[in-house]
This record gives C-alpha cells, sequence and structure tokens, in this order.
C-alpha cells in the first residue's frame, strides 16, 4: 500500500462491484496509490454500499455501473457522498455513458478491463484537486519534481471543495508552497527538469539564460526564481525590450536625467536602480542594439551604469535574468548579438520545451485553465469529452501555453454546458489535417509489428480484427490506459476503441 508521506490520515477507499473478484482486483489500486489507504471495503450488493456511505466516511468510491443498474443510478450515491472521489466504471464504455456518467455524479470513468495505473492516476488527479490551491500547487510541482503521479489520465470534473481528511492530513506533512513556483503547471519529465533547475539556480547570483518559443513560460519561470531566492522581499522588475522602441531601451533600464533627450522632462529612474537588491528580468534580449549591448556587458561586469544623459556612475545589485525566443547563436553568427555578452549572460540556462514536446501536459493545462475560466465566467464546464481531449492532445500549439490558455477561456466564454465537446472546439484544432502524431508511439507501433512479422512464418497471416486489436493494445498501454490519448496518437477517434473494444468482447476474444 502506498505511503503519504507521514500523513495524518489514511485514505478511505469503497469498491462497488457485484462480481467479488472484479471488486477484489479493482481494489487493489490502493497499492498503486501515492497516499496512504485504508483497507479498501468491497461491496458486491448496492444497498449495503448505499447504507453505509451516509454514515461512514468516504473519500474514494469506485462503481461498477453495471452492478448499479446503469449511470442514472450513480446520483443516488453522489448525494450520499457528495465530497467522495467518485469513478465510474464499466464493461460497456462509450462517450456517451461516460458523459452521462459524469453528468450523474462521476468524477471520471474507466472502460473494464482497465489498468490499475489508469485508476491510480486518475484518483491521485482527484485527490489533488480536492486540496487547497496553495498546496495542491506546490504538490503539483513537488511531485513533478520527485516522480509524483500527478497527470490527469481523462477527462475530469474539476471541484476544489477541499477534502476534510485530505487538507488536515497535508498541512500536517509540512509541505510548504514554494511560491511563484507553484504558478507553473505540467509534470512532465521535461517540466520536472525545469523545475528542479528552477530550485538550484534560484539561490544563486549568477545570470539566468532562459530560451523558449513564445507562450511556453519564460516570465512565469523568471518570477518563480526570483520568488525562490534569497531577493524575494526585494522587487522583481520585468522589462519587455520587444514591447520598448529601440532607442528608449536604454533609458527604460538605466533611467535618464531631465533634458537627457527630447521629450525627457522628468529624471527618471530605470529598471536597474529599481531592481536594485533584486531581479532584473530582460525579455526579448535580442531587441538591444549592439550599443547598448556593449553598456549591458559593462554592466554585468561592474554591477555599474550610468544615467543618460549623466556623467555620476552609478551601482546597484541586482540579479539578471534575461529570456529570448530567438536562438542566440544563430544572432551571434548573424552580427545581432555580442558574443562576449551572450557568454556573460548564458551561466546558467533554462530551456522551455515547446507545449508539442511535452504533450502529455496539454490536459492538466487545459482542464487547470477550463476550471479557473468556467469559475470566473460564472459557467458550469467540469472537464472535456474525450473526442475534445483527443483533438487537444494531438493539435500542435505552435502559440505554445498562451495559445492553449487563450483557446480555452474564448471556449469558455461562448459556450455553456457541462463538458466542453470536440465541436466547440475552434476549427483549426478540429482539423484532423494539422494533426501530427506523437512519434514515439507511431515508432513503437512500427518496431513491434516489424519484428512480430519477422518472428512469424510466412503465411501465417494474422486477422485483421486481431492486428487492429494489437496496435489498439499497444497504444493504450503506452498512455496508460488512457483512450483519448491512444486513440490521438492512432488518429482514430475515441469512440472508434471504445466501438473496437466492445466487437472484440462480442467475439468473446
Ligand atoms: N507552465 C505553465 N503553467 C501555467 N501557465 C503557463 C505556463 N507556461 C505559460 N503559462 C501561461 O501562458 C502565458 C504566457 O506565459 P509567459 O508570458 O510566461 O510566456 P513567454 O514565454 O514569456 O512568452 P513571450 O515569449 O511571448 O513573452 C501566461 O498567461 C502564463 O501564465
Amino acid at each position: 500500500m502506498g505511503s503519504n508521506g507521514g500523513m495524518a490520515k489514511p485514505v478511505t477507499v469503497r469498491v462497488l462491484d457485484s462480481s467479488a473478484s472484479e471488486g477484489a482486483r479493482t481494489a487493489a489500486v490502493c497499492a498503486k496509490l501515492a497516499v496512504a489507504c485504508d483497507e479498501p471495503t468491497l461491496y458486491t450488493d448496492a444497498t449495503n454500499c448505499l447504507n453505509e456511505l451516509s454514515r461512514i466516511n468516504t473519500d474514494v468510491l469506485i462503481v461498477d455501473l453495471e452492478s448499479i443498474g446503469g449511470e442514472d443510478a450513480l446520483e443516488t450515491f453522489a448525494v450520499r457522498c457528495p465530497s467522495s472521489v467518485i469513478v465510474a466504471v464499466s464493461a460497456q464504455g462509450s462517450i456517451s455513458r461516460a458523459v452521462s456518467a459524469m453528468r450523474c455524479g462521476a468524477h471520471d470513468f474507466l472502460t473494464k478491463p482497465f489498468s490499475l495505473d489508469a485508476l491510480a492516476s486518475k484518483i491521485t488527479f482527484q485527490l489533488e484537486q480536492r486540496r487547497p490551491q496553495t498546496i495542491r500547487d506546490a504538490a503539483m510541482v513537488s511531485g513533478a519534481q520527485h516522480g509524483g503521479t500527478t497527470t490527469p489520465q481523462g477527462s475530469a470534473r474539476l471541484d476544489t471543495q477541499a477534502h476534510p481528511a485530505a487538507q488536515s492530513s497535508i498541512l500536517s506533512s509540512g509541505l510548504q508552497s514554494p511560491r511563484g513556483l507553484e504558478q507553473l503547471i505540467g509534470a512532465s519529465t521535461s517540466m520536472r527538469e525545469v523545475y528542479d533547475k528552477i530550485r538550484r539556480m534560484a539561490p544563486s547570483q549568477a545570470p539566468v539564460f532562459i530560451t523558449g518559443e513564445s507562450g511556453t513560460g519564460k516570465e512565469l519561470c523568471a518570477t518563480a526564481l526570483h520568488a525562490q531566492s534569497d531577493r524575494r522581499k526585494a522587487p522583481f522588475i520585468a522589462l519587455n525590450c520587444a514591447a520598448i522602441p529601440r532607442d528608449l531601451i536604454e533609458s527604460e533600464i538605466f533611467g535618464h536625467v531631465r533634458g537627457a533627450f527630447t521629450g525627457a522632462s522628468d529624471t527618471r529612474i530605470g529598471a536597474a536602480e529599481q531592481a536594485d537588491g533584486g531581479t532584473l528580468f530582460l525579455d526579448e534580449i535580442g531587441e538591444m542594439d549592439l550599443l547598448l549591448q556593449s553598456k549591458l556587458l559593462r554592466f554585468l561586469q561592474t554591477g555599474s551604469f550610468q544615467r543618460l544623459g549623466e556623467t555620476v556612475t552609478r551601482k546597484v545589485d541586482a540579479r539578471i535574468i534575461c529570456a529570448t525566443n530567438r536562438n542566440p547563436l544563430e544572432e551571434i553568427s548573424a552580427g545581432r548579438f555580442r558574443e562576449d555578452l551572450y557568454y556573460r549572460l548564458h551561466v546558467l540556462p533554462i530551456p522551455l520545451p515547446p507545449l508539442r514536446d511535452r504533450r502529455e501536459d496539454i490536459l492538466l493545462l487545459a482542464e487547470t485553465f477550463l476550471h479557473r475560466y468556467s469559475r470566473e465566467e460564472g459557467r458550469s464546464f467540469k472537464g472535456f469529452d474525450a473526442d475534445a481531449e483527443a483533438a487537444l492532445i494531438a493539435y500542435n500549439w505552435p502559440g505554445n501555453v498562451r495559445q492553449l490558455e487563450n483557446t480555452i477561456r474564448q471556449i469558455v466564454v461562448m459556450n455553456e454546458g457541462l463538458a466542453i465537446t470536440h465541436a466547440m472546439l475552434p476549427l483549426l484544432i478540429r482539423d484532423p489535417a494539422r494533426r501530427q502524431t506523437p512519434s514515439s508511439v507511431v515508432d513503437l507501433h512500427r518496431e513491434k509489428s516489424r519484428a512480430a512479422s519477422v518472428a512469424r512464418p510466412f503465411g501465417s497471416i494474422e486477422p485483421l480484427w486481431a492486428q487492429e486489436r494489437r496496435i489498439i493494445e499497444t497504444a493504450l498501454d503506452a498512455f496508460d490506459g488512457n483512450i483519448a490519448m491512444a486513440a490521438a496518437a492512432l488518429e482514430i477517434s475515441p469512440s472508434t476503441i471504445y466501438r473496437k473494444k466492445q466487437s472484440w468482447m462480442a467475439r468473446g476474444a
């Protein structure tokens, strides 16, 4: 059984399945959870389960829909334990069934047979959602940094109602929110590396050089570095060089005295002075002209500078973080960026991965934004349907997290309902011609089928349905049983997978 790091109250899990053996298999999920569990309680009878739900605390309820006569009956269970995580399971999965189960109170849905890892992942995600915001986010980062399992594996009801048991135990674990880092969402390996770098680099005084495409979170990363550093109580001053006319960048950084140039009617303190004792974040550093680059180099070497139009040399102590969405080495080759300045700045590099290279973060981000904007806009969206999830995962997101955030916000404003459907997505994202398959999965399929065909004697041809089944199961394995992700990788709709599974069952295969 999983450990929950010394937390006070173990999680209570109840499983309702009219088949005792299937219920016992499902209950084995407790061993896979990252939190400590009490011995799970198994029910084969729905009435017994209902009676106990109203009397005894329940953190997680896993219900087999066939055992209660269908998803409509789920509502009765949901009202008995309003703060529990409810996962509905069924041997007859379909998208409409999943959506209606969620409408009737399930937080998530799984088609039988499911992998215990997939179930554990869904439960873990839902328990995370019940923590208070700051603690939850801290855990998300902390869990990611320590290899925790916080990636959601499917559509989810994002209900932040704090669970009393989870709340008290987490607070007593001493898990403190690492301020700033909590804003960064993502549990992919590449984002875990970013969190690790931020934690390690934050205490240093050396410059940090953040690279990444537009919208990958460079500014968020810079604020997290500052918030994690000893300078956190001093100012964090951010300057976006791309948003300032070139001839005004110098005065914005170093300030000017009255009359220094036409229009300088007052003396003005620049960003460097304002950041004294704190952090100066220079975004889009590639926008500076070469003369200003040499002044910045001197500032980095000596900490001293002059306000425009002044001869007095001033000194400040500001940590420099800079960022660019250009390739700095190409900029050097093209003569647009000073090589000596690059090496002065490029002491602690943080490359931020584009969203298309960490597709496993897409749903986590999308669900967070959905929850945030649903609340803000007074909507009641709880999650995405499986087709919408698959399309979000398959899309390439050239504008990265910013584009994803804006897309979700736009959908929330323009629509109403409980689940975001495929039809609500912008055409650009729905258009399958723009989809790209995650190469690792395709390669895995190719490798497996190549190996299988070499091993099989010539002439023994596997039936088409069996080949399809192997390919689909390989994809499901690769995504821990997540149908939406497997469907996206295979470039088919999730309903095709549900349909195929039903036809295999009908064959008794
Ligand atoms: N990992 C993340 N988690 C949560 N939100 C994120 C993440 N990355 C980016 N965002 C959000 O995306 C938007 C863009 O982020 P940010 O401004 O930090 O990107 P950037 O790389 O600095 O973009 P640009 O190069 O265009 O300035 C912001 O609203 C930010 O909150």
